[in-house]
C-alpha cells in the first residue's frame, strides 16, 4: 500500500533562540503536531541532567537515534514540527533519517548578545554565561535550509518560512462555526477553495470546535482549524478575505475588535450575519481607518441554503466587492439561467438593509401561511395532514414557494400518532430583523402594514399567559364553517393576493430607502438573487424579477400583469377576511393586506379628516383640493 509521506520541519539553534515558540506557531498553522526534542531523552540522560552532569556526544547518540526513528514515523504519519538544538552537522546527519525532500531545516540565527539579553530577561536574573558560550562554540552553522533572523517578529518569521518553503496558505478564512458558519465552510470547501476556520474557545463549553470540524472533513479538502486568532490570520493568503458568521450585535463587535490589530492594509472582512444596517456603516468606517475593507453581507437560506448555496446580499465599497466578491459569487445558489444568486447590492449598509427587508417579507409570508393554517384547522375543521394536502395543491398551481413547501412538510410531521405541530407552543420567537424593518419604515415614512402586522402578531403571541386569561374571561366561541371547493379556491386566491401585496410593500420600502440613502439599488437584481437559495424564493419572485427588469420606478401593484390578478382576486381577500372576522378568527396579515390595498387604491382617503382635526387642535394647517398645493390654510374651527 502506498503511504502518503509528510514533511517534518526541524527548527534548530542555540538555547534561547525561540525554537519552541516559533515551532509551536508553525505547527498550529500547518495543523500538525509539535514535539520538543528534550522530551525524548533516554532515562540515563535525564538522570545525568538532573544530577547537573553535562551530556557529551556519547550520551547524545542514543537520544538522536530515538529522534531519527520518530522522524521516520512522523514522516509516515501526519508530519511534525520538531524543536531541537541540533547544533553540530553530525547531529543533523543522524536526524536526516528520511528522504531529504521530507525534512525542512529551519535555523534560527542570532548573535551571542541578543540571546544573552533574552535569557537574562527571561530568567529575571544573571544567566550563567559559560553555558551560552559553550552553545556558540559547539554551533556549526548550517549551509542549507532556511535561515531566520530571530530579531524579527514571529509573524514575519512565519511569513518568511512560508514563502521560502512554498507552503500554501488558505484563500479564505471563516470565523464562527455555528449553524450557518459550519454549513458555509462545507460549501466553501466543496467549491475547491482552501479554507482556514476559527471558533472561539469557551472553557468547559465550546472547546476545539475548529479542530473537530477539520477532523470531520474528508481528507481531500484543504482546511485548517484554529482556536488561536493570530495563527488563524497568519494562515491566510494576503490580502486576506475573512468571513465572520457570528451572532449580530456585541459578538461581531468583539470579533472585529480582536482581529483588527492582526490584519494588514487591504485585507477584507465580510460580516455575513444579520447585522443592523446602521451598525454596518459604523463598522465599515471603523475598519477603513486601518485600511481594511468591510462588506456587510446578508446571507439567506438557513442551514441547508448555506450548505448548498444561499442567496447572498453584499454591501459596502465597490472596491471591497471587486476584491472579495468572487468567493461569495462562487458559493451562492444559481438562478434559473445559472447566474450566481449573489450580486453587489450597494454601498454602506445596503446589503444588510436589503437582507433586513428580505426578512421583513419573510415574517409576513410566514404569518400569512400560519394564519391560513390556523383558519383551516379550526374554522375548516381540517387535520394538519389535510391542510398539508391543500398547500401541496397550491404549490403545483404556480404559487410555489420555499415557505409553502416547508409548511406543507411541517404539517405532515408526526410524533408517535400525533402531529408535532399540535405539540408546539404558540409563542413565536424573533431576533429583530422584522422589527428593524418596521422602524426603518417609520423613519422614512413608508407604510409596511403586512410586515409590521406580522411583527405585532409575534409580539401578541408572546403574551401567552395573558391571552389564556382573556380567553377565559371573554369565552368567545369561534365558529366552524363551510370548506367546500369554492371556499378553498377563494382562500387560495386570497393567499396569493396577500403575498403579492406583501412583496409590493417590501420592494416599495427598498425603493424608498434607495432614494433616501442614495444607494441606487437595482430592484430587478435584488429579486433575481432572491429567486433561489433564500427563504423567500418562490414562483412569484421569479415573476417579480422579470417585471422589474422592464421598469423599477413603479410599484409592483401598478404593473398590468399584477393589476389583472388583483382586480379580480381582491374580492376573495375581502371575503375571506370578513368571513374570518365574523367567525371569530384573526387574520393579521391578510387583513393588513386588505386595508393596505383598499387604501392604496382609493382616490379619496379619510385623511382629510385627520388634517382637519390636526388643524383644529394644533393649528397644523392643511392643503385644499381647490387651491395650489403650495398653499397652506388654517381655520378658526370654533367659530
Ligand atoms: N440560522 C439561520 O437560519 C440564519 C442565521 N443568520 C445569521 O447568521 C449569524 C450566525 O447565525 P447562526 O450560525 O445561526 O448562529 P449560532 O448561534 O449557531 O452560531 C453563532 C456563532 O458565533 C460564535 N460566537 C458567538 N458569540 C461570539 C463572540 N462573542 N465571539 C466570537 N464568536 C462568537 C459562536 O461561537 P460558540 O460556538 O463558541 O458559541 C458560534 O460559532 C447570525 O447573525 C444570524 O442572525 C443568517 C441567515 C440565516
Ligand atoms: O435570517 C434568517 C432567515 O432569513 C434567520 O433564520 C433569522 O434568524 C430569522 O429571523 P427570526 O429569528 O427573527 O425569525
Amino acid at each position: 500500500m502506498k503511504v502518503d509521506l509528510k514533511e517534518v520541519y526541524i527548527v534548530f539553534g542555540v538555547s534561547g533562540c525561540g525554537k519552541t515558540t516559533l515551532g509551536k506557531e508553525l505547527a498550529t498553522i500547518l495543523n500538525i503536531p509539535f514535539y520538543d526534542a528534550d522530551n525524548f531523552h533516554p532515562d540515563e540522560n535525564i538522570k545525568k541532567m538532573s544530577d547537573g552532569i553535562p551530556l557529551d556526544d556519547n550520551d547524545r547518540a542514543p537520544w538522536l537515534q530515538i529522534l531519527a526513528d520518530q522522524i521516520i514515523d512522523w514522516n509516515k504519519g501526519k508530519g511534525a514540527v520538531l524543536a531541537c538544538s541540533a547544533l553540530k552537522r553530525e547531529y543533523r546527519n543522524t536526524l536526516q533519517s528520511v528522504d531529504h525532500k521530507y525534512i525542512k531545516w529551519i535555523f534560527l540565527e542570532a548573535s551571542y548578545d541578543v540571546i544573552l539579553r533574552r535569557l537574562e530577561a527571561r530568567q529575571g536574573h544573571f544567566f550563567k554565561q559559560e553555558l551560552l558560550v559553550s552553545q556558540f562554540d559547539t554551533l556549526e552553522k548550517p549551509k542549507q535550509g532556511i535561515c531566520i533572523n530571530v530579531e524579527q517578529s514571529i509573524e514575519n518569521s512565519i511569513t518568511q518560512i512560508k514563502l521560502e518553503l512554498n507552503i500554501s496558505q488558505s484563500e479564505l478564512g471563516l470565523i464562527g462555526l455555528g449553524v450557518m458558519g459550519k454549513s458555509l465552510a462545507k460549501n466553501i470547501l466543496s467549491r475547491g477553495f482552501s479554507l482556514s476556520v476559527y471558533n472561539r474557545q469557551v472553557e468547559n463549553k465550546e472547546v476545539d470546535i475548529a479542530k473537530h470540524f477539520v477532523d470531520e472533513q474528508s481528507k481531500d479538502v484543504n482546511v485548517l482549524g484554529f482556536d488561536d486568532l493570530s495563527s488563524f490570520v497568519n494562515s491566510l493568503e494576503k490580502p486576506r478575505t475573512i468571513m465572520i458568521m457570528v451572532n449580530a450585535g456585541k459578538p461581531i463587535d468583539m470579533v472585529i475588535e480582536s482581529i483588527l490589530p492582526l490584519l494588514s492594509k487591504g485585507d477584507c472582512l465580510i460580516d455575513g450575519g444579520n447585522s443592523h444596517y446602521k451598525k454596518t456603516l459604523e463598522r465599515e468606517q471603523l475598519v477603513s481607518r486601518s485600511g481594511i475593507h468591510f462588506l456587510g453581507t446578508g446571507v439567506s437560506g438557513g442551514e441547508e441554503g448555506a450548505l448548498k448555496g444561499p442567496s447572498i446580499m453584499p454591501g459596502g465599497s465597490k472596491e471591497a466587492y471587486i476584491r472579495s466578491g468572487k468567493f461569495l459569487e462562487a458559493i451562492a445558489a444559481r438562478d434559473k439561467n445559472n447566474n450566481s444568486c449573489c450580486t453587489y447590492v450597494g454601498p454602506e449598509g445596503a446589503g444588510h438593509y436589503v437582507k433586513m427587508i428580505h426578512n421583513g417579507i419573510e415574517y409576513a409570508e410566514m404569518q400569512l401561511l400560519s394564519e391560513i393554517y390556523h383558519f383551516l384547522r379550526f374554522y375548516g375543521n381540517k387535520s394538519p395532514e389535510q391542510i398539508s394536502g391543500i398547500f401541496e395543491s397550491w404549490r403545483t398551481n404556480k404559487k410555489d414557494s420555499f415557505l409553502l413547501e416547508i409548511t406543507a412538510d411541517i404539517l405532515r410531521k408526526k410524533e408517535g400518532k400525533e402531529f408535532l405541530i399540535d405539540k408546539i407552543l404558540d409563542k413565536a420567537g424573533q431576533k429583530g430583523t422584522g422589527g428593524w424593518s418596521t422602524v426603518s419604515a417609520l423613519e422614512i415614512g413608508m407604510p409596511i402594514s403586512t410586515i409590521s402586522e406580522a411583527v405585532m402578531a409575534r409580539n401578541l403571541s408572546g403574551m401567552k399567559s395573558e391571552r389564556e386569561i382573556a380567553s377565559e374571561i371573554y369565552n368567545l366561541k369561534p365558529s366552524t364553517g363551510i370548506d367546500d371547493e369554492e371556499f378553498l379556491n377563494t382562500l387560495e386566491k386570497a393567499f396569493y393576493a396577500t403575498s403579492i401585496i406583501n412583496h409590493a410593500i417590501g420592494f416599495d420600502l427598498i425603493s424608498q430607502a434607495s432614494q433616501e440613502y442614495q444607494w441606487n439599488l437595482n430592484l430587478s437584481e435584488i429579486a433575481r438573487i432572491w429567486t433561489n437559495g433564500c427563504i423567500i424564493r418562490s414562483d412569484l419572485m421569479e415573476q417579480i424579477s422579470v417585471l422589474f427588469k422592464d421598469s423599477d420606478s413603479i410599484s409592483l401593484l401598478l404593473f398590468p400583469e399584477i393589476v389583472e390578478i388583483l382586480k379580480t382576486d381582491i374580492t376573495t381577500l375581502t371575503d375571506i377576511v370578513s368571513i374570518a372576522m365574523r367567525s371569530g378568527y384573526s387574520l393579521p396579515v391578510m387583513s393588513a393586506a386588505t386595508n393596505y390595498f383598499l387604501t392604496y387604491t382609493s382616490k379619496q382617503s379619510s385623511a382629510n379628516m385627520i388634517q382637519a382635526q390636526r388643524d383644529y387642535f394644533g393649528a397644523h394647517t392643511y392643503q385644499r383640493v381647490d387651491a395650489p398645493l403650495t398653499q397652506y390654510f388654517h381655520t378658526n374651527w370654533k367659530n
